[in-house]
């Protein structure tokens, strides 16, 4: 029996008892460790919390493993109990399905237990979850890489009025070019895309359509470490919140379509007032001399 179980997003108790139990039956527990992490985990400390109160050894499964070598984790899931671990919920991502597609062609019988996901836990800000559009990924730019079909999605989302989330790049086990003309792999440190960049993204790509999709006076949501103690939740014009530290990843954001009165005035509790955006202004001047 192959077991997919959302972790949620906050720590490692957030797991509901449903998939602790199961967690506790399985004789091989896999962790997916690449579309995600738990706010506490970036250490390797987080994943030894997590064997402590599952009371298992934790495999982690990197992009590779899942990808290239998932038959190794379906033939142990045959024979076996085997738990494979996803922060948020299994399926707020694309690539589980997949998972579940070619187990379920083997044969494998597959228990899906859910949790919290980041695409519903943006609801907290008060934006009607019923009132979003298309999803959005905004990956990292790189010099000659600048891919920006994002762009197309936010306009139709806002000519219809509908809020978008954008989920920011996650890049962890990446090769390096040089080891790469080396013939040796040897990995980048991890990089999780910040609030920040992804609007200094967003605008340079504006500025090249130049069909006024949305600009620096749109208002957003910023989220940053949703469903953990100190996640931040402000709401901004996109050039307010480029002046603000969201801390540690992860991080997203939601572009604001039209909204009913209701929204605003939920939105209106994380929304930066005037003195707090002067005083921010201030500190951006008193850095920059
Ligand atoms: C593939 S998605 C989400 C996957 C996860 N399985 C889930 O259901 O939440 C990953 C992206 O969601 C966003 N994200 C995930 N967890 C987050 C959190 N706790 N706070 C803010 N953003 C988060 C980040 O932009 C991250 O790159």
């Amino acid at each position: 029996m192959l077991y997919i179980i959302g972790l949620g997003l906050g720590d490692e108790r957030d797991i509901t008892l449903r998939g602790l139990e199961a967690v506790k039956k399985c004789d091989k527990v896999f962790m997916e460790a690449y579309t995600s992490l738990l706010s506490f985990g970036l250490s390797s400390n987080g994943l030894s919390t997590l064997e402590e109160l599952y009371g298992r050894q934790i495999i982690l499964a990197d992009r590779e493993m899942v990808e290239e070598r998932a038959d190794y984790i379906l033939l142990e899931a045959r024979e076996s109990n085997v738990a494979f671990l996803i922060v948020g919920d299994p399926f707020g991502a694309t690539t589980h399905t997949d998972l579940v597609m070619r187990a379920k062609k083997l044969g494998v019988v597959v228990k899906v237990i859910h949790n919290a996901s980041v695409m519903n836990a943006v609801g907290v800000c008060g934006l009607q979850l019923y009132r979003y559009g298309e999803t959005v990924s905004i990956p990292f730019f790189t010099e000659t890489w600048r891919p920006d079909s994002f762009y197309e999605k936010i306009q139709r989302n806002r000519e219809l009025g509908l809020h978008t989330l954008c989920l920011l790049d996650i890049r962890v086990k990446e090769p390096s070019l040089e080891s790469l003309c080396r013939g040796r792999k040897q990995y980048e440190p991890p990089r999780y895309m910040t609030i920040n960049i992804a609007i200094e993204q967003l605008l340079e790509v504006e500025q090249k359509y130049g069909e006024s999709a949305y600009n620096e006076d749109t208002t957003c949501v910023g989220f940053s470490r949703l469903g953990s103690e100190d996640q931040i939740i402000v709401s901004g014009s996109m050039k307010e919140l480029l002046t603000v530290d969201f801390g540690a990843p992860l991080h997203c954001l939601v572009i604001v379509g039209k909204t009913h009165p209701v929204e605003d005035e939920m939105l209106d509790f994380y929304t930066l007032k005037r003195e707090e955006q002067e005083l921010r202004e201030k500190e951006c001047l008193t850095c920059l001399k």
